[in-house]
Formats: C-alpha cells, structure tokens, sequence
C-alpha cells in the first residue's frame, strides 16, 4: 500500500521553484532516506509532505488524503527537524506528559528509557539544553510518538558520533518492533545506507532517482586505469563522474550497464573496476559538473 503519493509536485517561493514536478510514491512500513545538497528541496518536500506547505501545483496525499492542515493527518505523523520549539514554561517532563495526549500511540515506557539513558532529566528546560541534546530530546519525541509516519529532517544535528550511533541502533530496533513509514533526510548517508531501505535522491527540486539501498549499491562501478585505456571503453559508455591524475591515470564512474564482452575488454587493458559507494555515487549525481570540485582549480 502507498502512504506519500507525490504527482509532479511543484513548490515556489516567489519566482523560485524549490520543488519541481516531482513524482514518486512511497510504501507503508519502509524506511526512506531523503538525500540531496544543500538547497535542493529536502525540507520543502518533507514540509509539504507533514501538511505545513500547500502545494504550488502538482498534488501530495498521505494516507489518500491532502495533508494541508489536516487534523487527522497531523496526529499519525509526526515532523521532527533541529527547529522544534516548545513552550518556555513547560520542562521535558511536562513536554513529555504533554506528547503522551497527543499521539495516540505514544510509548511512555520507551520515552522513559530513553530519556534515563541519555541522562536527560524531567526538571531540564529545553531552551537550556545543549544543540546536541535538543536534537537526543526531539529524536526521543519523534520515536516515542510511534506515528504512522515519521519524519525526521536532519535530525542528529549536533549529536556527537556516538550518540548518533545509539539512535541509529534506537530507530531500527523500535522500527523492527513497531513497522511504520519512516523518513529520513541526512548528508551524511555513509551512516545511514545500513539502515535505509530507499533513496530518493534530489537535485535543484528535481528527483534523480528512487530505489532500493541495495539496487544503489549495483547503479554504477568505478573504473580505474590508464587514462587512454579508460577513455576507449568509456567513450560510448555514460559517463557519472571523472578524475584523471597526474600519472596519466584516470577513475571514471559509469552506468553498471554494459555487456560481458566490454568487462572481458576492461580487464585486458588492465582497468580494475571498483564498487562505488552509495554516498559517493550520491554526490557525483548531483554535482554540477562531472569533475566537481576539482574543475574549479582546473584552468588548463
Ligand atoms: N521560505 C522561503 N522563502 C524563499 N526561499 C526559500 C524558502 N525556504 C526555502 N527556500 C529556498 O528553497 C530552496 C530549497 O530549500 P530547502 O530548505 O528545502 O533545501 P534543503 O535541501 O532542505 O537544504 P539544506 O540541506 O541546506 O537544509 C533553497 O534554495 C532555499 O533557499
């Protein structure tokens, strides 16, 4: 079943298209990394997604239904991002009583163990807490809650490696325990892949792509070698991303499509051919240019 179906969803600020035409759907009970640069549309979409933007053009339903200020939407989803606020006078044990009336399956017991662990206390205000423990707080409040669909936006915002290793460990043994629709959106997707079934991966509002972690891993493979020798395989081939060296060696990043035949002559010339990762492979499809960073400082 789909819980999110996006049809070529398009939102502007003024003039700006932030989200353009974007179509995917996502299924119940999955885990769905948001990926994408800076800019290019995470928040928006999961904003329009939990109800608080409407829509340029283009239609969004959660649940069949449009999410825009939608009561019954809103208590089965929860958003949860670095820009929570919360009333000054109440402290986290009273922000945590108040949450257990909202959402009709919030787990108290879980709340409870969590906020022990990770040495938050009841009578704590949360305008005092640390960046760090503001987003441990948030992130106990987004699991908690056991929404139907939850979303995080960038959600370890100032936690420390290891705290953001403990709620990773959290999320997928409470998402084992309790199925829901989750959605995550980080940069930092080396951490993540293990956990994430999909990607939907962005680019200046636009999807690139949306697949299974596991397809990701297989979209593209590294080639590496004599730049000449690589250049005669991958002229016809689509090409991903590009960097020669000084040694008149080059690593090329191509579409993992090609026949036996062409990987028989790879390994005649002596090109070794490397799995990509998924975070590098997400940075080369949304650079700018095929050589990122390193076209900047090449004048020749
Ligand atoms: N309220 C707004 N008014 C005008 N432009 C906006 C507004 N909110 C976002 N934008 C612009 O829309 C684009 C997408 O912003 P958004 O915050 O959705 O990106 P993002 O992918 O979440 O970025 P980041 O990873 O940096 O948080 C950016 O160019 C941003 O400047």
């Amino acid at each position: 079943m789909n819980v999110i179906e996006s049809k070529n969803l398009t939102k502007s600020y003024g003039n700006f298209k932030a989200l353009r035409e974007l179509s995917f759907t996502i299924k119940e009970n999955t885990i769905t990394g948001l990926i994408g640069r800076n800019g290019a549309g995470k928040t928006t979409l999961l904003k329009t997604i939990s109800g608080f933007y409407h829509p340029t053009s283009g239609d969004i339903r959660v649940y069949s239904e449009n999410p825009f200020n939608n009561l019954k939407i809103s208590s089965n989803l929860i958003f949860i991002d670095d820009h929570m606020v919360f009333p000054p006078g109440l402290n986290l044990g009273d922000l945590l009583k108040s949450a257990e009336y909202f959402y009709p399956n919030w787990d108290a017991e879980l709340a409870k163990r969590l906020f022990d662990y990770f040495d938050l206390r009841p009578k704590m205000s949360h305008h005092h807490l640390s960046k760090g423990m503001k987003s441990t707080f948030n992130m106990i409040i987004g699991l908690s809650s056991r929404c139907a669909v939850t979303i995080f936006d960038e959600p370890t915002t100032g936690m420390d490696a290891s705290v953001r290793k403990d709620f990773y460990k959290a999320l997928l043994k409470d998402y084992i325990e309790i199925p829901r629709t989750i959605i995550f959106s980080s940069h930092l997707l080396n951490e993540i892949d293990s956990f994430l079934e999909d990607i939907l991966l962005i680019k200046s509002g636009e999807k690139v792509l949306h697949m299974p972690v596991i397809d990701l891993k297989e979209y593209a493979i590294g080639l590496s070698g004599k730049t000449e020798a690589v250049n005669q395989i991958t002229q016809y081939l689509e090409i991903i991303h590009q960097e020669t060296f000084g040694n008149g060696s080059s690593y090329t990043v191509v579409r993992n499509i090609f026949p036996d035949s062409t990987r028989n002559e790879m390994k005649k010339l002596g090109i070794d051919l490397l799995p990509v990762p998924t975070d590098d492979l997400c940075v080369y499809l949304t650079a700018k240019n095929k050589g990122g960073i390193d076209d900047v400082f090449n004048r020749g």
